[in-house]
Formats: C-alpha cells, sequence, structure tokens
C-alpha cells in the first residue's frame, strides 16, 4: 500500500533530515544559547526498533480476513512498525531505539463503516484491542499500540474510508469518510467552491475522523471556529452497531450526544463519517506582521482585537523567546535589518504578532483590516514580507524537528488555555516548570511560547522546548519536564487545548473534569464498548496510563 509507506518513519518527513537541514548559524545559535555540544549523539537514526512476532492467534485474523479481505489484514513487519506510535518526541525517541515501543499485531484495513461495524464485533467477541488509525500524527500517545488486558491489538487503519460522501450546496455541509487526510479534503471542496478552513500544523498527514476524535483547532481558527464547531452530524461504529447523530441544524432533543463522540479518541467507538459544515473558498488572503513591545503588551492587543471582533482569520502572537528563536533561525541580512528597525522604534522585548485576513472581495478584506489597524495602533508594522513568509512556511516547522533530533536536541510542544485573566500567570508557571526540570548539567532550556487560539473568554498557549538532550535518560528528560509542566496547568488551564489526552494526559483528566467526570465516561464507555476492547488506555485514566 503505497500511500502508507510514509509512516514507516523515524521523523515526520519521508527523508528525515535531509527535508530540512539545520543552518550553521542555528547551530551556533543553539550552542550557545543551550550548551549544546557535538558530545550530544543522537539515539540511533532510522528506524532500529526490534519488532515482535504477531501474537493475533490465526483464527481470528481469518475471521478479520472474511471481513475486509485476507490482503487488508496486514502483519508484515514494517506494516505493523508503521502504526506504531504517533509522532510525539517519544514517539520519534522509541522509533529511534530508546525505550519500549509498542507494535501492534496486524493492521486491518476495511472498506466502509459497514466493515467497520463487524471488524469490532469480532474484536470484542474475540478480545482484541481495537487502536483506530487516522494519520497518525497523535502527539498524546494516542495512537499508541496498548494492549489493555488482552493478548492482541489490532490497528485499525482507516485509510480505505477516502470518499467525500456527498455536498449540500445549498445548506453548506460536505459528508466526508473518516480516513480522508486533510490536503484533499481541501482539494475535493475546492471544486465546489468551499473550504473546511481547517488548517493545523499536521494538516499535511492527518485525517478527518483523527480531527473528529481530537477535537483539534487549526491555525485559521479564529476565523472558522475548532473542527469541533464545524462538526454537524457524525457516524460512529460501535461493537453495539452503527449509530448516527445530527440530523437538524439544532435541536432540544436532550443533551447533543455529538459531543460525547466528538473527542472520545476512538475510546467508545469508531467514527466512520462526518458531516462538517463548509465555507465558500475566500477570494482573497492576506497575512502581515506586527511586533508589540513585551508579552504583556502582545497579550493585551490580541485580547482587544478579539474582544472588539476584529481579528484576522489567523491571529498568532509570539512571546519574546519564541521571536527571538524565529529571528535566529531565519538569520541573514533581512533579519539583520528587522532588528536594527525595531531598536531604533524603541522596542525593548519584541513579541511577534501574524495577522490573516480572508475575504470574499478586496473591499471586504480592506475593511477587515483597517478595523484590525485601529486597534493595533500602537504596534509597529513589518508589512506583508514577514507575514506571507510566516504563511508560506506555516506547515514546516516539524520538518526541523528531524534535524535537531539528528543534532542531539530534545524538542517537543505543549499546549493549554486559560482564561484571559490567568493567561500570563499560566505562562510563567509552565515556563517555570519547563525551565527548572530541564536545566541540568549545563542543558539550558529555550522555552517559547505563542498564543494561535483566541476566544472572547481567553486564550490557547502554546509552548515550544528545545534542550540539549540528556544522553543518559533521554526518555526520563522529557517525562520529568511534561510531568512539571502538567502539574503547573492542572491548577491554572486547561491540560490541552487541542492536542487531546491520548495516554500522556490522561492521569491529569480527572483534576479537570473531577472523579465523577472520569466515572460518567466511563459509565459512557461500559454502554458502548462493553468488552472495553477500543484504543485501551487512551482518554480514561486507568492502570495503563501511568505518566510515560
Ligand atoms: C507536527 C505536529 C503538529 C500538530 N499540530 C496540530 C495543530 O495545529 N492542531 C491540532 O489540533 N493538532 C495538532 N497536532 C496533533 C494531531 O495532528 C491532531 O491530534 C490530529 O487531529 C490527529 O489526526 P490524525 O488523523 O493524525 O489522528 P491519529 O493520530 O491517527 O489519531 C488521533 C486519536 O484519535 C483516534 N482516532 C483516529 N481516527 C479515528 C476515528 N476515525 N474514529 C475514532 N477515533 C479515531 C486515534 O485512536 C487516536 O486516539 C499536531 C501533531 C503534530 C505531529
Amino acid at each position: 500500500m503505497d500511500h502508507l509507506d510514509h509512516l514507516v518513519r523515524s521523523g515526520w518527513t519521508r527523508a528525515g533530515a535531509a527535508d530540512a537541514d539545520l543552518p550553521a548559524h542555528a547551530s551556533r545559535w543553539l550552542a550557545a544559547r543551550t550548551g549544546l555540544r557535538p558530545a550530544s549523539t543522537p539515539v540511533a537514526p532510522g528506524s532500529v526498533a526490534p519488532v515482535p512476532d504477531s501474537a493475533l492467534p490465526a483464527a481470528v485474523r481469518a475471521v478479520l480476513g472474511s471481513i475486509v479481505g485476507a490482503e487488508h489484514v496486514l502483519v508484515e513487519s514494517p506494516d505493523r512498525l508503521a502504526r506504531a506510535g504517533g509522532l510525539s518526541y517519544l514517539d520519534l525517541l522509541r522509533r529511534r531505539g530508546a525505550g519500549d515501543l509498542a507494535v501492534p499485531d496486524a493492521v486491518v484495513v476495511p472498506a466502509d463503516p459497514a466493515e467497520v461495524v463487524r471488524v469490532l464485533a469480532a474484536c470484542a467477541e474475540h478480545g482484541v484491542a481495537v487502536v483506530p488509525f487516522g494519520g497518525g500524527t497523535s502527539v498524546v500517545g494516542g495512537v499508541s499500540a496498548l494492549r489493555g488486558g488482552f493478548d492482541s491489538v489490532i490497528a485499525l487503519d482507516l485509510a480505505r474510508l477516502d470518499r467525500l460522501v456527498s455536498v449540500d450546496p445549498v445548506s453548506r455541509l460536505a459528508v466526508f469518510q473518516a480516513g480522508v487526510p486533510a490536503p484533499v479534503a481541501e482539494r475535493l471542496l475546492a471544486r465546489h467552491g468551499f473550504t473546511l478552513g481547517h488548517f493545523p500544523q499536521s494538516y499535511e498527514r492527518a485525517t478527518i475522523g483523527g480531527f473528529a476524535a481530537t477535537r483539534s483547532s487549526g491555525q485559521a481558527s479564529a476565523g472558522y471556529g475548532r473542527f469541533e464547531d464545524m462538526v454537524a452530524g457524525v457516524r460512529v461504529a460501535t461493537p453495539r452497531g452503527d449509530w448516527r447523530l445530527g440530523t437538524a441544524p439544532a435541536s432540544a432533543a436532550g443533551p447533543d450526544l455529538r459531543r460525547l463522540v466528538v473527542g472520545s479518541e476512538g475510546a467508545f467507538g469508531v467514527i466512520t463519517e462526518v458531516t462538517l459544515r463548509v465555507r465558500p473558498k475566500p477570494v482573497v488572503s492576506r497575512h502581515e506582521g506586527f511586533v508589540l513591545d513585551g508579552w504583556e503588551a502582545g497579550a493585551e492587543a490580541v485580547r482587544a482585537l478579539t474582544q472588539e471582533d476584529v481579528r484576522g482569520a489567523v491571529t498568532r502572537l509570539s512571546d519574546p523567546e519564541e521571536t527571538e528563536v524565529g529571528f535566529t533561525m531565519n538569520g541573514g541580512w533581512k533579519t539583520r535589518a528587522v532588528r536594527a528597525y525595531l531598536r531604533a522604534r524603541g522596542v525593548r522585548e519584541p513579541c511577534l504578532l501574524v495577522i490573516g485576513w480572508e475575504a470574499s472581495s478586496a473591499a471586504a478584506l480592506r475593511a477587515k483590516r483597517a478595523a484590525t489597524l485601529k486597534v493595533l495602533r500602537g504596534a509597529v508594522r513589518l508589512g506583508r514580507p514577514v507575514g506571507e513568509a510566516w504563511r508560506r512556511g506555516r506547515f514546516s516547522g516539524p520538518r526541523q524537528r528531524d534535524a535537531l533530533m539528528d543534532a542531539g536536541v530534545c524538542v517537543e510542544t505543549l499546549e493549554t488555555a486559560a482564561h484571559w485573566s490567568g493567561l500570563s500567570a499560566l505562562r510563567t508557571a509552565v515556563t517555570a516548570a519547563l525551565t527548572g526540570s530541564l536545566t541540568r548539567d549545563g542543558r539550558r532550556p529555550v522555552v517559547a511560547c505563542h498564543i494561535s487560539h483566541t476566544y472572547e473568554t481567553g486564550a490557547s498557549l502554546y509552548f515550544t522546548v528545545l534542550v540539549p538532550r540528556d544522553p543518559a535518560d533521554p526518555v526520563g528528560q522529557w517525562q520529568r519536564a511534561k510531568h512539571a509542566a502538567s502539574t503547573a496547568i492542572t491548577t491554572l488551564g486547561t491540560i490541552t487545548h487541542h492536542h487531546a489526552v491520548g495516554v500522556d494526559h490522561a492521569p491529569y483528566l480527572s483534576a479537570e473534569i473531577g472523579d465523577l467526570g472520569v466515572d460518567v465516561l466511563r459509565a459512557v464507555k461500559a454502554e458502548l464498548d462493553p468488552a472495553g476492547v477500543l484504543n485501551p488506555g487512551k482518554l480514561i485514566p486507568g492502570p495503563a496510563t501511568a505518566p510515560r
């Protein structure tokens, strides 16, 4: 299956680090700033993980083959290794040979929703754990092949559920099968003049079903909303049968059960179709860069833009550290000129703000932009080149992860959100927790942060961490830092704004939703998945969810 080959990977890109080398000036800066030394050699590059023999009994394999076709039950090592986890730093480390890697016993690739229902019924009957697998971009352990209490586990790859089922241009609705990757969805919608407007950084790989299962949020969320806001209906396969929800634009028929499915991370059922609200494709767009002096001024400006409803579809504020990292990674005479200009304007702590407007006409865009500029009177304008450079590179950040890992860097991200009144305290606490945990033996972390999803009442915070890898304990180094950050987050914000719970956040869930909330999730799971085969160890805290 050609389209799955790229999933056998040690990194984000097909070619690994070769896709995005680390420029020499960036390596020099990292060495000076973090203490990175050439001695910080990478763990073995490439996929060196051992693949155990498949534990799936031959009789069960035959049953699954009778449902999806024997050729769609894959048991070869590369196919299984390809679905052994997602794309977190720890996932990538494990594929490079550090720590234990959970490998599924088989990959089952059904063709349609009916086959998914039958596969789930068979797995429930035979006691086989099922890990739904979309694009495999989870960064929280969501696609780790955990068995729970079962002897075997399959990855249920949704790649063949790849159709745009229908478009209703009058109601502006489109029904997609769950395995459609985001770029394909956009291409299919463009033929009808529509867009979803959902562009997370994982856009190039993630799927419609994965977005719905994780309550994803894209870079243009200020204009188009979170993915859950786009979901008008869902079709879900459960071990107890097919379930469809969402028949009208609004309803008072009891609690909104779609909300129970969206964000259920494959623990309640497998989403097979999603009905999505679509929007006319914008005719014009424009991205510009601005600089505010200091985090507080920047956050205040973003709050004003949001609460006065004049932000762009993209509204993204970097803190001083992230702005500095961006300047340094770019390098070159243009960056030097920008720095000199900002100094001349008296800016001491530059915070880059990128605004992207979209509209159906040039006049409408001009009006939107004018309203934004009125609120941004105190900002230094850097103009289109800076904004458009961000737009061009908006999916390329992850490519540099491979090169950074090869250079011996621990590189990872985490995210949270809080109300405006508590946002800066949350940023300070998480930065301090990460810095405190990772400053060791001459290693000094870079902890950078940005706001990229804004709401009337608050915003998300997204942290990027760079620190020389601890060669003695690379896995433990990040686990301790993540635990420190998560502990700080539980008192001030949400444990996850858009990455979902997976394995990594499950131990912190009850602090947010209460033990009663966890019991409600357990009760729903028991009803929909009585045998407990669906994605064990994910979402719902339990013995399998100790911090990784
Ligand atoms: C570099 C990088 C950047 C990222 N940027 C963003 C971002 O900007 N915004 C954002 O929201 N997220 C981001 N993510 C996280 C990730 O891309 C999202 O969680 C995405 O929604 C996952 O989609 P996927 O198809 O890859 O799902 P997968 O990773 O395959 O699965 C995610 C979870 O959902 C379950 N699942 C998948 N499909 C289904 C289904 N059809 N039915 C039921 N359960 C299912 C899986 O079992 C798993 O628990 C990023 C990840 C990476 C690696």
